[in-house]
């Protein structure tokens, strides 16, 4: 950049170095919808940087998902924590301290089964979003999607689909961010099902993410 437009850049205020919009993805199993950010990312489609990919399990295909694509990775797992006689709140204090050292503007959870307690929401200091496999006010928790499809067998519903949320202490409930609706189509198997779920997913957390950005630019 020519010296002259350095300094026109810098009276407009505009900041030379101006800092990556940066996540830190928490795992813990496949990491699809890490890739699916990656590959935002990658793209020219989401204009972010991941910071540190973690996870509470050592063989999550996702670390090596992060490690291929040389992003930083941090490893937790819960139980020798927890053998060394730490509290599941010291977990998580120490863990939101640990992501809060990469300076994240977002902390995303792709599939992170743990239960973040109120002492990490306390300490974390950037904005915390779930992705979850299941429409607002269903389903909360784990096995979600199975969950829906036996609701559907039984005859009980006749739609699913998944959801990106802010992150509070009560599971699932936090102010929606975005959704979709995925219609269950009659004879389909629960992997087909599964399958539709998580191409739905692939894109509403990477359309979470941007619209979180820009809601802050
Ligand atoms: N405080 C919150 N924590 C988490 C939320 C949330 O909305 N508020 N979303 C979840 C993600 N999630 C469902 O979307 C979820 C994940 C895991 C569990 C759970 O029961 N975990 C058990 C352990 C399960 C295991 O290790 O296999 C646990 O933490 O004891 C419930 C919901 C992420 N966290
Ligand atoms: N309750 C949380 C929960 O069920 N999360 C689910 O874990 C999967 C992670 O897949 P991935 O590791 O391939 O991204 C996703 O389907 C996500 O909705």
């Amino acid at each position: 950049m020519h010296l002259s437009s350095v300094k026109l850049s810098l009276a407009k205020g505009c900041s030379l170095s101006e800092k990556p919009y940066a996540l830190v993805v928490l795992v813990s199993g496949s990491g699809s919808n890490l890739q699916a950010i990656m590959d935002a990312i990658a793209g020219g489609t989401l204009d972010a940087q991941i910071a540190c990919v973690v996870s509470n399990k050592r063989k999550a295909y996702a670390l090596e998902r992060a490690e291929n694509a040389s992003i930083p990775t941090h490893v937790a797992p819960l139980k020798p924590y927890l053998r060394e006689g730490h509290t599941r709140e010291q977990y998580d204090v120490d863990l939101a301290q640990v992501i809060n050292g990469y300076a994240p503007d977002l902390i995303v959870l792709a599939g992170w089964m743990h239960i973040v307690s109120a002492a990490f929401l306390d300490v974390i200091q950037a904005p915390v979003i779930n992705l979850h496999p299941a429409l607002p006010g269903t389903f909360p928790g784990t096995h979600a999607i199975e969950r829906a499809y036996e609701a559907f067998q039984r005859g009980e519903i006749s739609q699913s689909g998944c959801m990106v949320h802010h992150v509070i202490p009560e599971i699932d409930a936090g102010e929606v961010i975005t959704q979709a609706i995925v219609p269950f189509t009659a004879g389909e198997s629960l992997d087909d099902y599964e399958t539709r779920i998580h191409a739905a997913e692939h894109r509403i957390i990477v359309e979470a993410v941007r619209q979180i950005q820009l809601a802050k630019a």
